[in-house]
């Protein structure tokens, strides 16, 4: 059976050590009905006097949560856990979260999650977590381009082992992360001691508030602005990573819906390296409500389609994190093809 509303998952990711586990067992303790997804039991060192049951793939915890290994891809696992809830072999879990492995590219599990039918119509994603040790973090950003998209591709960032990081080093950590990805908020979070909200609730969708919640999600003014041919104002926070770069770009005027398709396939097709993430709420010339737009690298979410504009802001707002990439070449190609394209004339083949 198809759920009223589709199982919120969140996707965990963090750097080798960074403490990704200690983080899980808390969220096991404190969110019963927790469906864990892992790529082995052995590999992630959940307390052991925690599992109850273990039969295949699957684990009971005590207090309610379950676990699972992923089988090769992420989908079929999916869907065998979906088919183990409905017959009722297994508690009735109301949220999935999935540890990566240290260096694991967060990128092709958002694909998985957002590209498979049948799974998009029973999970959605919620939000991705990452871990950042203070203590190493800051080396890990410079040696690892994974570390650095894990921050990127982040809804929220856990600053870990704060207790063990020398005060300024945390200081820096914390500039830096949040000059590479702006509008996710960093809490600080000492042997996994976290209130289970901040891992819920993460996207566009507020399941606790039950409405999209755009502001919250988008943040564009935490960027700085870029416009065609030049970039506007300071960096807010000075910019260790050279390579990367987090921007906005505003657009006064409705956008041609093909324009904007155009440009933005342009980027998710032969730009995906370059394109860490980018999240938008967009005016569309003839429509009269906004549209919210979000990517990462190739994988496009579905576009979604709001019933109200969020504030008095009728612009169209674009936030960009990009490496090798010009900010002034993204608004660039961004105005040109949304203003200068035509609508296709319905009378010409
Ligand atoms: N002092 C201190 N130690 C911590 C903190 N968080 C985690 N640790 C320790 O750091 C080590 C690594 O933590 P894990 O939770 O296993 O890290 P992980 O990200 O799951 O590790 P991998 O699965 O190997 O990538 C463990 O010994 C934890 O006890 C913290 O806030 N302070």
């Amino acid at each position: 059976m198809i759920p009223p509303e589709p199982i919120p998952v969140t996707l965990l990711t963090g750097f080798l050590g960074s403490g990704k586990t200690t983080v899980l067992n808390q969220i096991v303790r404190q969110l019963p009905r927790t469906a864990i997804l892992m790529n082995e039991f052995g590999e992630v060192a959940l307390d052991h006097q925690l599992l109850q049951e273990m039969e295949g793939p699957l684990a009971l915890l005590s207090g309610g949560c379950v676990c699972c290994t992923i089988s090769g891809s992420l989908s079929p696992t999916l869907k065998n856990l979906w088919m183990a809830r409905d017959r009722g072999d297994i508690p009735a879990f109301e949220r999935v979260v999935i540890e990566t492995t240290g260096i694991a590219d967060p990128v092709p599990v958002l694909d998985n999650l957002l590209h498979d039918n049948w799974v998009r119509a029973r999970f959605r994603l919620d939000g991705v977590v990452a871990t950042v040790d203070a203590l190493v973090g800051m080396g890990q950003l410079d040696e690892h381009a994974e570390a650095v998209k894990q921050v990127a591709v982040a809804d929220r960032l856990l600053l870990t082992k704060t207790d063990l990081a020398p005060a300024a080093t945390t200081a820096a950590l914390r500039e830096r992360l949040a000059a590479l990805n702006p509008a996710a908020d960093i809490l600080t979070v000492t042997h996994g001691a976290l209130d289970p909200a901040a891992i819920q609730n993460l996207g566009l969708w507020n399941a606790a508030t039950r409405t999209l919640e755009v502001a919250r999600w988008l943040k564009p003014e935490r960027y700085r602005q870029a416009v065609a041919g030049r970039l506007g104002g300071k960096p807010r926070t000075a910019l260790h990573d050279s390579r990367i770069e987090a921007f906005s770009v505003l657009i006064d005027t409705p956008l041609d819906r093909y324009g904007l398709q155009s440009a933005l396939s342009m980027l998710t097709a032969f730009r995906a390296e370059n394109l860490l993430r980018f999240k938008a709420i967009v005016n569309l010339k003839g429509e009269a409500l906004p549209v919210v737009l979000h990517g990462v690298q190739h994988v496009l979410y579905p576009e979604v389609q709001l019933d109200a504009w969020p504030d008095d802001d009728r612009r169209s707002r674009f936030v960009f994190i990009v490496r090798d990439l010009e900010p002034q070449f993204v608004a660039k190609l961004l105005a040109d093809f949304s203003g200068a394209a035509r609508i296709p004339d319905p009378a010409t083949p």
